[in-house]
Parts: C-alpha cells; structure tokens; sequence
C-alpha cells in the first residue's frame, strides 16, 4: 500500500486525537492480570493494537471490539507460550512476558522485532525480571522462564527503559511483597499503565517519578474501564504538519503538557500555539525560522518519536538546525528519503545538520520506520507536485488513520493498492539478538 499526496494545500479545522499506542500497548499486555473482562475506551486501531489482539486470543483470552473500545476477557487464559512470528511483528510483544510471568509463573517467548531503529536489547527487562526471581533461559533467540514465585526486591534500571519499567511493573504485581524500581522510565505512558493497574486492584506508586513502587497483589484483581490517554506523538506529528504547511489546526482530547518540549521547538520555529485543557491550537505562516539543537531525551526531553516527524517540519525553514539522536543508534533512515525530495540535511553519526532549503520537490519515497513514515508524509503535504509514499503499513502500526485525518485538515491525500505491499518488503526490521551478537543489525549512518 502507498499514499499519494499532492503538496501544497494549507491543514486547518479540528481533529480529536487518536489515543495512544505506546499506552495501550502495556495495557493491553496488563488485562492479563485481570483474570476479568477489560473495557479499554478510545482504543486506537492500529496494526500493533491488532497484533495484540493476535497474542491475546493465542493465550486463550476473548477479545472484541464495541465500536472504539476493546473488550477483553482474560478469565479464559490457558497458555503462557507466544509463537515466534507474533513476537516479531513488534517491540511490545516483550511487554507480555512480565504480566504472563506474574500470571502464569512460567513463560515460553522469543526476541520480539520492531522497527530497524537501532538494536534494542531486553538486557534490562530480562535483568529487572531475574531480579525478581524469574528463572530465565536463553537459547537461540528463544525465552524460557519460570518463576514459581516471585518476590518483591530493588530493581535498579541503568537506563530509564520505557519498556523494562512496565514488565518489571507488571511482574512484580505478581510477587510476593514490595517491588521499588528506581531510574524508572517517566513517560505519561508509565503513568496511564499504574491508572489503569490501580483500576484493576493493584497497588502502584511514583509513576511519573523515577522510582515506582509496586506491592505484590494479595488479592485477586478484577475488571475495570480505562479510557486510553490521548497520543502526543501522534499529535505532534499532526502540529508539525500544521507548521509546515501554514496550518490552523485546534487538536482536542491531548494534554498539552506532555508535549511541552515540542511545542516549545515549535513556537521557536515562528508558530503560534495556545495550550488549553482540551487541547492545542497551532497556526502557523508557513515560514518557519531554524531553532537551536534538538536533542532528543527520556521524558520530558524532548521524545525521540518526534524526531523525524520535527525535522519534516523544518526542512523549508531559514537557516540551520542541529539534530542530536542520543535515544537509538540508527534512526536516520527516513534522511536519504528526504533528500531524494530536495532536502539538504548532512548526517554524521548521531548528528543530522538540516539546512532549509526554499523548495521541495515531490517524490516516490519509501518508509522506512513508523515515525520516518509520517515524516515522509509531512515532507510530501509541503512539496511541489503529488509524492508517492510506498510501505504504508510501517505507518499503520502506530497511527490508526493518518491520511483520513490528514483529509479531514483539507490535505489533498488518498491510499493506492500498490503492487507487492508488505510480503515482498525489502525494509530491514530489528529482531532483538542474543547477547553476544547485539548491535550488528545497526545499520551504519
Ligand atoms: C511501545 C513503546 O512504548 N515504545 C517506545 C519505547 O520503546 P522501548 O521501551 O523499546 O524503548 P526503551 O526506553 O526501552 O529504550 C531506550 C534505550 O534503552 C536501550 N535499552 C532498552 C532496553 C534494554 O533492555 N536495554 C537497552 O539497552 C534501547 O536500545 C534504547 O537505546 O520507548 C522509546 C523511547 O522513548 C520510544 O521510542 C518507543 O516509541
Ligand atoms: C519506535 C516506536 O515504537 P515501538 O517501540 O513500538 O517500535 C515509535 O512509536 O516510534
């Protein structure tokens, strides 16, 4: 599947955002803990919410839509093993091992896959998971862990891992005792997970601080309703089109606080933004100034997620801005795609130098990634011409209708069904690899 964009056309009217993958994501893997039905509102449908699904119902769990929610009832759960070709399909599918573990006492998994970003390890959730004493065994890509009992212990993160922060939450809901895990990941994300968890019965504290802590539940948890947090990076894609293109756009249902970091690179660049509690409005002239460095950083750094969809926005503005990627090793990919559209921008290493040039030229561009996809789009509503951006589904993994709300802002924008589509995908993806080969997937810069 492709999208054709025709550049030029100015985005204005509302949008009420999509809510987010990297929250539903956890949650969905937590409904396990449950052992009760699980109503998520304002699930965005997208192509990892869809692979979840696939996990949930192989572990023997009911799951159905109801117009936007999700219903899901883990009460059926009869298996604790994910076969190797739903673990591939994306990075979130580790996030299952800690709530198995803690539901099961046993899991059976392999490396998950995701986006070529860089290598991405599981060191740390795998260590976090020991920890707590999970017994785990590693073998040609394969997992497999038992854990009889868990016990509640001091997990110290040497990074702040979005990712190893939620298996080791969901894993020590089900130890025995007190679970603390310090350099915690801070991320909204993080907070919504411990919401919906506090929800179930469980008894979580300090998300959205670096250390959070968990006590093991004693009682059985239960059913609960959790509206899903709206998704600031799908917003901020949606800012930066605006900017780009001299936009007015008003996004409702998004905490504007979370994004503050790119609002403030925005409002540099010579857009205008005015942040209210049900929302955000950005207009924008279209003549956007360059800003100083953008280094990407754990939350509230500004997000790495929002790196390429940012530097679409600026490439047509005066003067120079200075990337720094300091997140994943290889998340350039979407660079040489732009430049095939006009784009100047000099990589070396973690550094990409954009120099804004007056035009940009339409293309037939390849995504290459999730966020480097959307990039591409936002490069291609500002260029001359009708621009043609092949392997949509990289985007459909974490945006449930981006051209349809692209339309909706008055983009000229339409989905072809282009030959070939994702089977005969050449684009590379991350399989997590066994310690002793880590790091050779990076693809150099
Ligand atoms: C579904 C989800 O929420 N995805 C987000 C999550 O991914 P994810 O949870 O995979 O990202 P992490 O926060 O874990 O990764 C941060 C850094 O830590 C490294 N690392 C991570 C785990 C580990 O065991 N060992 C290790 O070295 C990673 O390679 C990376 O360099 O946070 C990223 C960083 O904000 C975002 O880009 C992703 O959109
Ligand atoms: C990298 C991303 O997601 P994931 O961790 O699911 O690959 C992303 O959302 O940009």
């Amino acid at each position: 599947m492709s999208l054709m964009i025709e550049g030029g056309r100015r985005l204005s009217g509302d949008l009420t955002v999509q809510g987010a993958k990297n929250s539903v994501l956890p949650i969905l893997a937590a409904c396990i803990l449950s052992g009760d039905v699980c109503v998520l509102r304002r699930c965005p449908h997208l192509e990892d919410v869809d692979t979840s699904i696939d996990i949930l119902r192989h572990l023997g769990c009911a799951v159905r839509w109801n117009g936007p929610d999700l219903e899901v009832d883990s009460s059926t759960l009869t298996r604790w093993d994910i076969p190797d070709r739903l673990m591939r399909r994306m990075r979130s599918s580790v996030v299952f091992l800690g709530a198995i573990l803690a539901r099961c006492g046993q899991a059976e998994l392999s490396y998950p896959g995701g986006c070529a970003i860089g290598a991405r390890p599981i060191d740390l959730h795998l260590s976090a998971l020991r920890t707590l004493g999970a017994c785990i065994r590693e073998e040609g890509g394969s997992l497999d862990c038992t854990a009889p009992c868990l016990t509640g212990a001091e997990i110290v993160l040497s990074i702040p891992s979005v990712g190893a922060t939620e298996n080791a939450m969901l894993a020590a809901i089900g130890a025995k005792g007190v679970t603390t895990i310090s350099n915690a990941a801070r991320e909204p994300e993080i907070v919504d997970l411990q919401t919906f968890l506090r929800k179930l019965g469980a008894s979580v504290h300090g998300a959205g601080t670096s250390t959070v802590v968990v006590e093991g539940a004693e009682q059985p948890l239960h059913s609960c309703c959790h509206r899903i947090l709206g998704d600031r990076i799908a917003a901020a894609t949606y800012l930066a089109a605006a900017a780009a293109t001299g936009g007015d756009v008003f996004l409702r249902d998004i905490d504007y606080r979370h994004l503050s970091t790119v609002t403030g690179v925005l409002r540099q660049a010579g857009c205008t933004l005015s942040c209210q509690e049900d929302g955000i409005r950005l207009v924008s002239d279209g003549r956007l100034r360059a800003v100083s460095p953008i280094r990407t950083a754990p939350y509230p750094g500004f997000p790495t997620d929002a790196q390429a969809v940012v530097m679409s926005a600026l490439l047509r503005s005066s003067g120079t801005t200075v990337f720094v990627e300091n997140i994943f090793e290889s998340r350039y990919h979407h660079v040489p795609e732009l430049v095939r559209m006009g784009a100047d921008i000099r990589l070396e290493g973690r550094v990409a130098v954009v120099c804004g040039v007056d035009r940009l030229q339409a293309a037939r561009v390849r995504a290459m990634d999730l966020r480097g996809g959307a990039a591409l789009v936002i490069a291609g509503l500002q260029a001359h011409g009708v621009t043609t951006v092949e392997h949509l589904h990289h985007i459909r993994r974490g945006y449930s209708d981006l051209p349809g709300d692209l339309a909706l802002l008055g983009a000229h924008i339409h989905t072809e069904n282009t030959e070939g589509g994702a089977s005969d995908d050449p684009t590379p993806q991350t399989q997590t690899q066994p310690p002793e080969t880590a790091g050779q997937l990076c693809v150099s810069l």
